[in-house]
C-alpha cells in the first residue's frame, strides 16, 4: 500500500520541523509532500532541511507554487497523488491542530469501514475542539451545518482538511476543471466525490488551536468560502 501524506504551508517555519517529525514517526511507511506557496519564512528551505536529514530512510520532499490559496495548494498535492500511482492521499494541517498520530486511524478507516474516504471530524461524539473562541466554534459550526443540509453531504464535518482519500477515486475527478483555489475547496472536493458515488466516514478528532504561527483564514476568506457552499449547493454538477 503505497501512501503519500501532503500538507500544505504558508509561513510554517515554527511548525515545520514538529509536524514532519511527527508524521514520519506516525506513519514512516508514507511519503511526505509539502506544497509550500513560497513562503516568506522560508519554510520550503526548512523542509529541504528536513529532507536531508532523514538520509535515505524517509522520502519528505517539497513543491513550491508560485501563487497562493490552500483549496489549490490540496489540489495541486492530489494531483501528484493521481500521477505518481499512489493508493492512499492523506491530508492535515502543518500547524499541529490535527494530530499526527491519528493518521493510522485514518488509513485503518477505509478498510474497516469499507469506504473511500476518511474524514476527521470534530463534530461526531469524540470529537473535540480546545482553544477556539465561542464565535469561530459557532462560525465553524454553521458553515458545517448549512453544508451538510445545503450539499446533502453524509458528513459533519466538511470544512476540515484531516482526511484520507482512495486515490482511484481522486483518479475520477477531473482535479483540472476549474474549482475553488480557497478554503471551500475542501467541501467543493467532498461534494464531487459524493455525487460520483464515493462512500465516506468519519473519525472523532480532536482539534487544537496553534500555538506558532497565525492563521490564514480571515473574515474575507470565510465569507467567500460561505458563497462557494452556497453556489455548489444550487448546481447539480459533478
Ligand atoms: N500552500 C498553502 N497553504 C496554506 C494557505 N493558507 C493556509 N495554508 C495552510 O493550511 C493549513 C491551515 O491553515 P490555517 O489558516 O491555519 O487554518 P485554521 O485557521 O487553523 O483552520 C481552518 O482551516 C482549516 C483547513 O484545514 C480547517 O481544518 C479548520 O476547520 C479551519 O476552518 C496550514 O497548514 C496553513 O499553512 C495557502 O494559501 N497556501
Amino acid at each position: 500500500m503505497r501512501i503519500l501524506v501532503a500538507v500544505c504551508t504558508y509561513n510554517e517555519a515554527d511548525n515545520i520541523h514538529e509536524v514532519l517529525t511527527r508524521i514520519i514517526t506516525a506513519v514512516p511507511e508514507a511519503d511526505v509532500l509539502v506544497v509550500d506557496d513560497d513562503s516568506p519564512d522560508q519554510t520550503s528551505e526548512l523542509v529541504e532541511q528536513f529532507s536531508r536529514s532523514c538520509d535515505g530512510q524517509h522520502t519528505v520532499r517539497c513543491l513550491v507554487r508560485h501563487e497562493r490559496g490552500l483549496g489549490g495548494a490540496i489540489r495541486q498535492a492530489m494531483k501528484v497523488a493521481v500521477e505518481e500511482r499512489y493508493d492512499l492521499f492523506c491530508n492535515l494541517d502543518a500547524d499541529l491542530s490535527h494530530d499526527p498520530a491519528d493518521l493510522p486511524g485514518l488509513i485503518d478507516l477505509i478498510a474497516s469501514a469499507k469506504v473511500d474516504i476518511a474524514v476527521g471530524s470534530r463534530y461526531v461524539p469524540g470529537g473535540d475542539i480546545v482553544g477556539w473562541p465561542m464565535h469561530r466554534k459557532w462560525m465553524s459550526r454553521t458553515i458545517n451545518a448549512v453544508a451538510r443540509r445545503k450539499l446533502g453531504l453524509p458528513v459533519n464535518d466538511a470544512s476540515g482538511s484531516f482526511r484520507c482519500y482512495r486515490v482511484s477515486r481522486l483518479a475520477e475527478l477531473d482535479l483540472d476543471a476549474e474549482s475553488s483555489d480557497g478554503y471551500s475547496f475542501l467541501q467543493e472536493v467532498l461534494l464531487r466525490l459524493h455525487r460520483s458515488g464515493a462512500t465516506m466516514a468519519e473519525l472523532p478528532i480532536r482539534f487544537t488551536e496553534r500555538i506558532a504561527g497565525d492563521s490564514k483564514l480571515n473574515f474575507r476568506e470565510a465569507i467567500r468560502s460561505g458563497w462557494t457552499v452556497f453556489r455548489l449547493g444550487a448546481s447539480d454538477s459533478k
